[in-house]
């Protein structure tokens, strides 16, 4: 299908007004606020008294990215004390009238800024009209949300979820005119329990979620939960399609991995996620339903892992009062240890239209993998029914011993590991990529963690396995004669053999060592076999996917515009 040529934006308003002193050309258009000053004053110039009119600095605002306009009351006093407030430029302006519009400003790493202009008028009617020009267009603008719910966390990271809202987020949204009903949570899965089942939701446009990959898990627990039960579907069918959630939840940063703000939006930072909340961003995410045998147990975004991530968080859980450090004093540890796990697993492979985990094409804002039409959508039940699809392809089964069994349904980007556990994979194609760690040697297996830290590729290992899949299953070795695939021993069956197994591989260790925890998104699974299946884009965030670089290293220079 050919594209249709975009219509030209369609002119609002211009008028000369004045921006530091400086006469300024400002024009409105359906898509653009712009200023250029003009530089009326004769300027003396070598030879020739009176320069020419001279055009300098051009600046151009989407109009989608102007967070509000208000007047500027430069007479009076500032009530307001945040830093929006700006100081008169000169005498000459103070008495003048004029407006103020907040924008946003990209700067360094994939971080927005809250930046603003006061354009000064003559009259106190053409600033009334540029004002109320700028403030229709900003209505025209409806996925912006006015109503939001908030839970913060006042113990998650560093213990500063409260102060970060109060002083960075909610002078945002004030600023904004999006209203807030805040809820501090006072025990673990209080904003799980009140989303599932107390919640007013249709009062709200989304849910804000302040805190760390552990209290994101818990408001999309409550939230699909929620969904499902209004909508009759039992969690427990793990092949029943569920239905998306409507609400979109917006993250701001203040845990210790933050993996899910940082791979969704590119950055840690609680403004940046704050205005891409205003602008009314929308990034659909894929979300992995966890099962055990015929019980629904979790919902997993980013890491699910079995065996290394299993046992660091474990061993961290008893160390919580650290704060983030104990990811790093349990990594050591539990790398220092050195288990490994055997099992099977059997997963169904994606098809290959939606890339592979080592084509190095990275998810990023606007993705084409993630639109593809083929993109395994929640479909209604009249149509083919997901579990149809699925069941054409061929499952594949892998057994063997890993040191670490990790799925991933995005990148897992964190500052931790920047470019994440699996950097090619998407955030709404509806697959998760499945890396298996073969037993290997520490050495192998630390230049594997290294490499997760820079440029080189961690999936190069000769131990190391990726696959793109839709489902997977994993049954450790001792279940796996009660396992429903069947999936018999070769090597000889019954517990007693498979300790001594263990036991004699092992010297150095117990027998209690021969299962590991699943790690769900910070969470302990209390299964070791378990069922996933991916969801394609059964969550949306207030994000819009990583932006290309080239966006932020040129803010908005429309110089050919
Ligand atoms: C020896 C050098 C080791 C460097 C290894 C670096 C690999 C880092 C890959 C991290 C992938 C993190 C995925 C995110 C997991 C979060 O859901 C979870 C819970 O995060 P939360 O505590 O709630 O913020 N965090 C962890 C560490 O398990
Ligand atoms: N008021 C509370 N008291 C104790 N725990 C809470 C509270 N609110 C949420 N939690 C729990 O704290 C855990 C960690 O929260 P999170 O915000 O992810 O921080 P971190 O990234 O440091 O783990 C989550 O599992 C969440 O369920
Ligand atoms: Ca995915």
């Amino acid at each position: 299908m050919e594209k249709q040529p975009k219509p030209p934006p369609l002119l609002l308003l211009s008028s000369q007004l004045s921006f530091q002193n400086r006469v300024c050309e400002v024009t409105l258009n359906s898509a653009f606020l712009s200023w250029k000053e003009v530089e009326t004053r004769p300027k003396r110039t070598s030879g020739n008294i009176y320069g020419p009119l001279k055009a300098a600095g051009s600046h151009y605002v989407p109009v989608c990215e102007i967070i509000s306009v208000q007047e500027t009351e430069e007479d009076c006093p500032s009530t307001d004390t945040g830093k929006w407030q700006k100081v008169p430029q000169s005498v000459a302006e103070s008495n003048q009238h004029a407006f103020t519009v907040s924008y946003v400003e990209r700067t360094q790493k994939h971080r927005w800024r809250c930046s603003e202009v006061t354009l000064h008028c003559t009259d106190r009617t053409l600033c009334l009209q540029w004002v109320q020009a700028i403030r229709e267009q900003l209505s025209l603008l409806t996925i912006r949300p006015k109503h939001l719910l908030v839970y913060i966390n006042p113990y998650g990271g560093k213990h500063h979820g409260k102060r970060i809202y109060e002083q960075k987020v909610a002078p945002i949204f004030s600023r904004a005119s999006i209203s807030t009903d805040v809820i501090v949570t006072e025990r673990a899965n209080h904003a799980r329990d009140h989303l599932k089942t107390e919640a007013d939701l249709k009062k709200y446009d989304g849910v804000v979620c302040v805190g760390g990959d552990g209290m994101f898990s818990e408001i999309i627990h409550g939230l699909i939960s929620r969904t499902q039960c209004d909508s009759g579907v039992d969690q427990d069918c793990s092949d029943e399609p569920l239905i998306p959630c409507s609400l979109r939840i917006g993250i701001i940063p203040a845990g210790s991995t933050d993996c899910i703000c940082y791979a969704t939006v590119g950055s840690n930072d609680p403004v940046t996620s704050a205005l891409h909340i205003v602008v009314g961003d929308s990034q659909p995410m894929d979300v992995c339903s966890i099962h055990h045998n015929k019980t629904f147990l979790r919902y997993s975004v980013s890491l699910l892992g079995y065996g290394f991530y299993g046992d660091v968080l474990t061993d961290s859980e008893r160390k919580r009062w650290m704060g983030p450090a104990r990811y790093d004093i349990s990594g050591v540890k539990t790398f220092l240890s050195h288990r490994y796990y055997e099992g099977t697993i059997s997963f169904l492979p994606a098809d290959e239209n939606v890339g592979t985990p080592r084509d190095k094409l990275q998810c990023r804002s606007g993705c084409d993998i993630c639109r593809l039409p083929s993109a395994d959508k929640q479909v209604s039940k009249d149509e083919e029914s997901v579990s149809d699809t699925e069941t054409k392809g061929v499952w594949k089964v892998i057994r063997g011993k890993f040191l670490a069994i990790n799925a991933a349904c995005m990148s897992c980007a964190c500052p931790r590991s920047p470019k994440g556990l699996s950097p090619s994979a998407h955030l709404a194609d509806g697959t998760a990529d499945l890396i298996l760690v073969r037993k290997c040697s520490r050495f192998d297996f630390l230049r594997h963690l290294l490499r997760h830290t820079n440029k080189d590729d961690q999936f190069d290992h000769p131990f190391v396995e990726v696959y793109r899949v839709r489902q997977f299953r994993f049954t450790p070795r001792y279940e796996d004669t009660d396992s429903e695939l069947d999936l018999r021993e070769t090597e000889g069956s019954g517990r007693k053999r498979f300790f001594s197994q263990i036991c004699r591989e092992h010297p150095a260790c117990s027998c209690s060592l021969a299962h590991s925890s699943w790690n769900c998104d910070g969470e302990i699974l209390p299964h070791a076999a378990i069922q996933v299946r991916v969801h394609c884009q059964l969550i949306k965030l207030f994000a819009r996917g990583i932006e290309e670089q080239s966006v932020f290293e040129e803010p908005y220079a429309f110089s050919a515009i």
